[in-house]
């Protein structure tokens, strides 16, 4: 396991039993048996698995939101299971199903949940950053899966929390506002924050996420940078060979939209850090090149790999349904 200089979050061979349960004639059930991990401040670590895997078991330990069974669990220096409402104050938490009170007015509602820290994140800014303005007076119960999305996000942020954890920030999100919430978690990492984030979405873990943890079966069994895991040995019958993935640096802010067109993926990963994924021929190299050469652009650090973090997630965890 790596060790960041300032963690924000360390797991060491966390245990999670479940029960007695009926089905298991009042046996304990054993969901997670052996998870660590470590998170930075000014990183992203995403914690992926398959349906099951104890995902969200491991973080409800951590967030104090589950007790555990064994192993030990430090957030921001203190035990969650045993921390007050100050380390409470210090971690955001956005759940996936946004866990709002359906009642409630959006612009209401996050000026009440600023009211409960001394120097909450403007309201007004984030409802604009957030584009909330746009439904600001739909109650929750009316409001779109990817309203609810963004509104979880506005609350779980205006504490201006050291720790965010995301369950599937981008689930229900058009391209747009999924655009707008990757800025925001890029803009939070290079401010300081340490963000955990759970996702299905191999793409959205690629583009966002400084170091990669993949558990399955209650248990760690990967671990990396985006780049370390893409160039893990793949597994011979991985029948992906076709996708690539294309890593480039250059001026920030290029629009690659005309020259590589979807399905081609085009993503500014960082501040004029590009990720280019999909069937990539010889043919879109040579637009690309063509394209370079007539804007006068040099890129640097550009490497191919034969995989994009999807195919490493299958290799890994297999292709059986769970
Ligand atoms: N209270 C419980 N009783 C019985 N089984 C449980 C309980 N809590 C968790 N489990 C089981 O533990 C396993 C891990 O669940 P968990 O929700 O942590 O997985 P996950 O990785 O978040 O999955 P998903 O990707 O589907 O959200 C699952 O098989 C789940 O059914």
């Amino acid at each position: 396991m790596r060790s960041p200089q300032s963690p924000v979050l360390s797991i060491n061979g966390l245990v999670k039993d479940v029960g007695p349960l009926a089905s298991l004639d009042g046996k304990m059930l054993r969901v997670v048996s052996d998870v660590s991990l470590i998170a930075g401040r000014g990183e992203v670590t995403a914690l992926l698995g398959p349906n099951g895997a104890g995902k969200t078991t491991t973080l409800e330990c951590a967030q104090g939101l589950q007790r555990r069974s064994g192993g030990t669990i430090s957030l921001l220096g203190e035990d969650p299971a045993s921390a007050g409402a100050d380390l409470r104050s210090r971690v955001g938490v956005m759940l996936q199903d946004g866990g709002l009170p359906p009642s409630a007015k959006p612009v209401p509602l996050l000026r009440h949940v600023a009211g409960l820290y001394a120097n909450p994140w403007p309201v007004e800014d984030l409802v604009e950053r957030l584009g909330i303005d746009t439904f600001s007076r739909t109650g929750v119960r009316r409001l779109s899966g990817g309203q609810k999305q963004r509104l979880a996000l506005a609350a779980a942020l205006v504490g201006r929390p050291e720790v965010l954890f995301l369950d599937e920030p981008s689930a229900g999100l058009d391209p747009q506002s999924r655009a707008l919430v990757f800025d925001l978690i890029t803009e939070l990492r290079s401010s300081g924050m340490g963000i955990i984030l759970t996702t299905h979405l191999m793409d959205d873990a690629q583009r966002l996420a400084d170091y990669v943890y993949i558990i399955d079966g209650g248990r760690n069994v990967a671990e990396g940078t985006v780049q370390q895991l893409l160039q893990r040995e793949p597994a011979v019958d991985s029948g992906s060979e076709h996708v690539r993935t294309l890593v480039f640096e250059a001026q920030p802010g290029l629009d690659l939209s005309a020259v590589l067109p979807a399905p081609i993926a085009v993503a500014e990963t960082r501040v004029g850090s590009y990720s280019v994924t999909g069937a990539l021929t010889p043919g879109h190299l040579a637009a690309l090149a063509a394209w370079w050469e007539a804007k006068g652009i040099m890129p640097a650090a550009m490497s191919l790999q034969a995989r994009s973090l999807e195919d490493v997630f299958l290799d890994i965890s297999g292709k059986d349904i769970r």
